[in-house]
């Protein structure tokens, strides 16, 4: 299978448990909730993404005809300099619509922790090391269970204890950033000191000017 690859770059993990550590994001193109086109976002099933996912003209990104010419791209963003502690972020758009067991396989076999951030609308590839999803209000949840839950708040009225009965080692609110991204965060803040079951995830990449 070929992959359709937005960006590929190396810098720290700004959200949730995995904050602060070094990684190499591989940015898949293609969502199933929006097209990434600003005159389709008010029409989309989900309508706050922050992120550009449309083609192949980012920083290491391209089209990548099979899973070997992926992960080489992968390895060769991870500092040569670094000898351990290699871990990929699988993002997009939506990594699940691309990421299949060939692509991580050749990964782990280059030793890399496999994270991915999903909107948890498709069923995960087996053997992924760490998984975040982060759902969508409008769009189906399949995915039940994984290491993190990041819910971006405040979304559509609801309360994220909904979610609590699911499977998730970690539950986390993460301001909805944008134009009321302060007072979203002030709600995100408050909304942990009375569920303390819930943390709070900010997008600590934003506050330093990192990517
Ligand atoms: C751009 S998405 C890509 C991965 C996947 N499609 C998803 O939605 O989880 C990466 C993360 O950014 C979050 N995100 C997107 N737009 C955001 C916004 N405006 N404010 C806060 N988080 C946002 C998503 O919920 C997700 O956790
Ligand atoms: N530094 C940094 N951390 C991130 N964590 C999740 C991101 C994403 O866009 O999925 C992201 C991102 O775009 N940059
Ligand atoms: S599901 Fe993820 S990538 Fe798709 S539009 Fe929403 S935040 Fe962006
Ligand atoms: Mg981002």
């Amino acid at each position: 299978m070929s992959y359709k690859i937005k960006e590929i770059f190396y810098t720290l993990q700004g959200e949730g448990t995995h904050a602060g550590r070094p990684a190499v994001f591989c940015r898949f193109s293609l969502c199933n909730l929006w097209t990434g086109h600003e005159k389709d976002r008010a029409r989309a099933v989900c309508k706050f993404c922050d992120t550009d996912f449309v083609g192949t003209d980012g920083p290491g990104g391209g089209r990548f005809a099979d899973a070997r010419a992926l992960a080489d791209a992968v390895e060769a963003a991870w500092p040569t300099t670094v000898p351990s502690h290699r871990m990929v972020v699988c993002t997009g758009g939506e990594p699940l619509l691309q990421l299949d067991s060939a692509a991580i396989d050749e990964l782990h076999a280059r030793g890399f922790y496999i994270a991915v951030e999903t909107n948890g609308t498709r069923v995960p590839t087996p053997g992924i090391d760490w998984l975040c999803v982060s759902p969508k209000i409008g769009a189906e949840l399949v995915v039940t269970g994984g290491d993190e839950l990041k819910f971006v708040f405040p979304q559509g009225g609801v309360d994220p204890r909904s979610f609590e009965d699911l499977d998730f080692d970690s539950f986390r609110v993460q301001p909805m950033d944008g134009p009321d991204v302060v007072h979203n965060t002030k709600l995100a803040v408050e909304y942990c000191l009375e569920n303390p079951r819930w943390q709070l995830s900010l997008q600590t990449h934003k506050y330093l000017g990192i990517a």
